[in-house]
Order: structure tokens, then C-alpha cells, then sequence
């Protein structure tokens, strides 16, 4: 599955490529579809413009008036929360990590709540990478600094049980320049069942290109 790309109506709404025919939608939310890319090519123009975006300008929308609806402003990114910390309590994300510095480690212990469920009865598959990012994530930026997640493979080797308790078990396993590959599995607290495996590579942002993400994390602490 892919992330259908954005283009820009003459009426101001983005419209999404859905098949090689274009949808018009009222929101900012990705559509989601199976066709990569679209047939009548990347003709359109992208919400978050590339452009600012490569000038370190993330989360800039076009100006209105050229076109554009100006979908990700302000008021919105100033309502952001870290996706992990923005559920009620005991209902999405509860977690605590802890971290070996001299092994380049963290262990974390996750007990998902029940609104992450998929099928019934267990996890979410997107909820579990979810973690997974955010623990190996954790990793990289406590060994390298302020990163991003560029690859991320899964293997789903057993359903997880909602609400159970599990270990996330990452490693850093190399620094290469700017680069930082951190692996990880997700086993039962007793580590009899490997629920999950995974591998990850981060990549040290480009100093030219930081914009704001030092100030995005601090916004994305939750509430005291
Ligand atoms: C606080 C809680 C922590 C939670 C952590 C959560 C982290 C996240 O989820 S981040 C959100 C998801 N990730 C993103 O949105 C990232 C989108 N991607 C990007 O912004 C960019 O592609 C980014 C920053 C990863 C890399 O861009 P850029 O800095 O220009 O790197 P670039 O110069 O192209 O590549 C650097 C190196 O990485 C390699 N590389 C980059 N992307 C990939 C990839 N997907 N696969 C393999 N290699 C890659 C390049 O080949 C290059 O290697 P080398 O140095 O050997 O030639």
C-alpha cells in the first residue's frame, strides 16, 4: 500500500490520484491506495511544498491564494502531541523505557490499552510498529542525536494480545557516518514467545536542513 500523492484543484481542494482518476477531498488526511504511482504521473504539486521543505522549512504550507489550501497552519501544529502520549490514560500507549548506555540498549515495557486493537483480541499491527518506531527511535536519538526514521522493516511473527504486557528489546548495532541502524524484537515478559522483529535505519538530520525539530519535540511533550 501506498500513500496516494497530492495535487491542488483550481477550486483550492486538494485532490488525491486514486486509480489514475482524480478524488477531490476536504481534509489533509492521506488517502490511501494500491497504485504507485498514479497514471497520469506527478503532475500536481504537493501539499507541503518540496521546495520549503528542502530549504528546512518543514510544515510549510503554499501560501492561500496561489492555489493551495493553507492545510497545515499554525493553530494546528500548535495542538501537536507526541502520537504516543495522546491517548487517555490506559487506553493507547503505556510504556517506560530504560537505557544501557554502555550497551547501547533499551529495553522497553509496553502495556497497550484497549484502543489499540485490530483484530479482536490483539494489537493493531500499526499500533505495534508505532512502538517499535518510537523504542528503537529512542535508541538512536539517545546514541546520535536528533534523527529520522528512514527504513523500517517488520516481521509479525505472532498476534500480540490486547492489553498484554511485552518487552521491546532494541540494540544499536552500527553507526555508519550519519547513519544508524538499531534492530529489535518484541517478546511475552517471561521471553518465551517472539511476538516481533525488526530493523531499523535512522539518519542523522542534515545540519542544513534541522529546521524546527528541536522545537517540534519540546511541543510534543505531553501536558505536565
Ligand atoms: C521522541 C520519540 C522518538 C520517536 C521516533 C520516531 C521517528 C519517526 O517516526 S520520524 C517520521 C518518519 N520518518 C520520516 O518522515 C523521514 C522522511 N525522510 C526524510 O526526511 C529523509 O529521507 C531523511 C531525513 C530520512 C534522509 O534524508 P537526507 O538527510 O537528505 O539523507 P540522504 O543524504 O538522502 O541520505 C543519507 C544516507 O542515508 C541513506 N538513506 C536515506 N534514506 C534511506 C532509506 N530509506 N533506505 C536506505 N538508505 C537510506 C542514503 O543512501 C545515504 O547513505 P550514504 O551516506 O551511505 O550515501
Amino acid at each position: 500500500m501506498q500513500i496516494d500523492y497530492y495535487s491542488n484543484t483550481q477550486d483550492g481542494h486538494p485532490h488525491v490520484v486514486k486509480d489514475g482518476h482524480p478524488h477531490v477531498v476536504k481534509d489533509c488526511r492521506p488517502h490511501v491506495s494500491t497504485r504507485w504511482p498514479p497514471r497520469d504521473g506527478l503532475q500536481g504539486k504537493a501539499v507541503v511544498d518540496e521546495q520549503a521543505y528542502r530549504e528546512g522549512k518543514l510544515g510549510t504550507a503554499r501560501p492561500a491564494g496561489e492555489g493551495t489550501s493553507e492545510l497545515i497552519n499554525k493553530e494546528k501544529l500548535s495542538q501537536g502531541r507526541l502520537f504516543t502520549r495522546s491517548f487517555e490514560d490506559g487506553l493507547g500507549f503505556e510504556y517506560v523505557m530504560f537505557y544501557n548506555d554502555a550497551e547501547k540498549r533499551i529495553v522497553c515495557v509496553f502495556q497497550g490499552g484497549p484502543h489499540l486493537q485490530g483484530m479482536p483480541g490483539f494489537f493493531h499491527g500499526g499500533a505495534i510498529a508505532t512502538m517499535i518506531d518510537a523504542t528503537v527511535g529512542m535508541n538512536a536519538i539517545v546514541s546520535g542525536g536528533i534523527v529520522m526514521t528512514a527504513n523500517l522493516n517488520i516481521n509479525f511473527k505472532r498476534p500480540i494480545p490486547l492489553c498484554s504486557i511485552v518487552l521491546i528489546n532494541s540494540q544499536l548495532d552500527k553507526i555508519e557516518g550519519r547513519k544508524l541502524l538499531v534492530s529489535c524484537n518484541v517478546q511475552s515478559v517471561d521471553e518465551k514467545i517472539l511476538y516481533t522483529e525488526a530493523t531499523s535505519l535512522f539518519v542523522k538530520l542534515n545540519p542544513e536542513k534541522e529546521f524546527d525539530i528541536k522545537e517540534l519535540v519540546l511541543k510534543s511533550a505531553p501536558p505536565a
